[in-house]
């Protein structure tokens, strides 16, 4: 599904307009209207309810004027509370409109914020047309964030128009104040403040409404941001000749003697998830609990981090071969590790997944990247913790910071997966966001496992951008899985991943 920022959608706005000899006023009373019929889906017939629908001086506000007026349609309780004069025209006319068909409009200057508390808590539903994409700067006007607070607290039922007021519609930020919605109706296509925390947590319940902009087929060059749904995913092709190479393997090159579980939880998700053979190479102790987990898996030995060590057993893997770099990695040996990271990615062919310690690793020079052959895929797996430590930002800067994420990776030539409760998947020309999962996921060793997936499905030749699309969307599907959110550790999730699988 297209996902599109404030000025992409004015762009597409315009072009409507210029192009498809739509008009503003059409396109204002789709999105009214479509406002009212999600609220009668939702909440069924509206002849028995009542409503105040607060308008803005913009065109959110303008969308309010067209719900006041379509509601008394159905019934004559509706009222609406204004912050001021329209300033659009399209806003006024669509004011005068509600004034024509007998609507009531209050000033909320004039009513004082006590009469406006007792309108808002007596009615059933509280539509919030104040502020959507136009807003682009901190609320700090007084009375505008008590009303947003009185909102909050004292409402039944509210519906947001487009996106809570207060919310910034690329970033998801809370711009001083934002409403608390039960359900957002929002235009043509989710924007990134829908997806993005904190907005994620205020938008209620999603609805997408066509207002009338042109079909995607028309615009479809200019998308280059997408939500990641259960559909069109790809799979890897398991054709019933096949043998075990047939799927590729994953070599984890990682554990410590501090971390010795994480290399182990990477390949028992690789295991999971079909790779043909899972290799570790790593310290004893991580080879003796892998095998105790699962037999089948194939250890090398390597006691002494050594780059010599690791280019004899990469060195001549097959073609299908992926490689996954850093779960429990740790930074001893720090020279020796960093020789291993730039043998992998500069001499070898096979695509990379660096995760983890490897990335705390590659953040002392970065530039080891634009070393790699323009065809190898590398791929680069960050919490925001390890991202800001790749990028010289703060975690506040990086966190959620999509267009941060394309800019690195067109610079670097690399998939970036910044992994977060919404996760942004991008390799610089397209990105994706992922909002599967839930906090069954916030925890020690998720990483690994995600990281193990995305080798494996890699390994059985899926094209590493469309290889992490499945896998975040499946590893965010098995932590739902899980039956009482969050009591489980990240091991429990692993044994979640062939069903997730078999859902998309
Ligand atoms: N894009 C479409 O296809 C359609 C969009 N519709 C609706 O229109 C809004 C966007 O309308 P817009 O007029 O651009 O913006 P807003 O209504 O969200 O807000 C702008 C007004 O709010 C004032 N403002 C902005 N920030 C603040 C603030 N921090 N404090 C106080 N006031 C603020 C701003 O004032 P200025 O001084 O900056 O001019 C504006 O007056 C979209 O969300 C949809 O709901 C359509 O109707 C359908 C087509
Ligand atoms: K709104």
């Amino acid at each position: 599904m297209v996902v599109v920022t404030s000025q992409e959608m004015r762009e597409l706005e315009k072009c409507a307009i210029e192009k498809f000899e739509m008009t503003e006023e059409i396109l204002m009373e789709r999105a009214g209207i479509s406002t009212v019929q999600a609220i009668w889906n939702e909440y069924g017939s509206l002849s028995e309810k009542n409503f105040v629908v607060i308008c803005g001086p913009g065109n959110n506000g303008g969308d309010g004027y067209v719900i006041a007026r379509d509601i008394l349609n159905y019934t004559e309780a509706v009222r609406v509370i204004t912050l001021g004069e329209p300033k659009t025209e399209v806003s006024k006319i669509n004011r005068n409109r509600f004034l024509k068909h007998g609507g009531i409009i209050y000033k909320y200057e004039e009513l004082g914020l006590e009469k406006t508390i007792e309108m808002i808590s007596s009615a059933d539903i509280v539509i919030d047309a104040i502020f959507g994409t136009g807003l682009k700067r901190e609320i700090t006007d007084e009375s505008i964030a008590n009303l947003i607070e009185a909102i909050n607290i004292y409402s039944n039922c509210v519906v947001s128009v487009d996106i809570p007021s207060g919310i910034d519609t690329d970033t998801g930020e809370i711009l001083g104040s934002a409403v608390q919605a039960t359900m957002t109706v929002t235009f043509g296509f989710p924007k990134p403040g829908h997806l993005l925390f904190p907005g994620r947590d205020l938008i209620g319940k999603l609805k997408i409404a066509k207002i009338g902009i042109p079909s995607q087929t028309f615009l479809s060059e200019s998308f280059k941001r997408f939500l990641i749904t259960g559909e069109n995913l790809k799979k890897p092709l398991r054709p019933r000749w096949a043998h075990k190479k047939s799927f590729g393997e994953v070599i984890i090159i990682g554990g410590s003697k501090q971390y010795i579980g994480a290399p182990v939880l990477s390949a028992l998700a690789a295991q999971k998830t079909g790779a043909g053979m899972v290799k570790i190479i790593g310290p004893s102790e991580v080879c003796d609990i892998a095998l105790s987990y699962d037999p089948s898996l194939i250890c090398y030995r390597m006691d002494s981090v050594s780059k010599d060590f690791v280019s004899s057993v990469v060195k001549n893997c097959s073609e299908n071969s992926v490689i996954v770099v850093g779960p429990g990695w740790g930074q001893d040996n720090f020279d020796e590790k960093i020789n291993i990271l730039s043998f992998i990615i500069t001499e070898i062919q096979n695509p990379v997944i660096i995760d983890a310690d490897a990335l705390n690793i590659l953040s002392s020079n970065v530039d080891i990247l634009k070393q790699k052959e323009i065809t190898k895929s590398i791929l680069l797996t960050p919490h925001p913790g390890e991202f800001s430590r790749i990028t010289k930002l703060s975690t506040k800067e990086v966190k959620g910071n999509y267009t941060l994420a394309e800019r690195f990776s067109e610079e670097y030539q690399v998939i970036t997966v910044l992994k977060d409760a919404t996760t942004i998947v991008t390799d610089g020309n397209t990105t994706f966001f992922n909002i599967s999962g839930n906090t069954s996921l916030a925890k020690a060793g998720s990483g690994d496992i995600l990281s193990g997936i995305i080798g494996s499905l890699i390994s059985q030749h899926l094209d590493p951008l469309e290889a992490v699309k499945t896998s975040v969307y499946i590893f965010g599907i098995a932590g739902e899985m899980i039956q009482a959110e969050g009591f489980n550790s990240s091991y429990d999730v692993i044994s979640k991943l062939p069903e997730a699988f078999s859902k998309i």
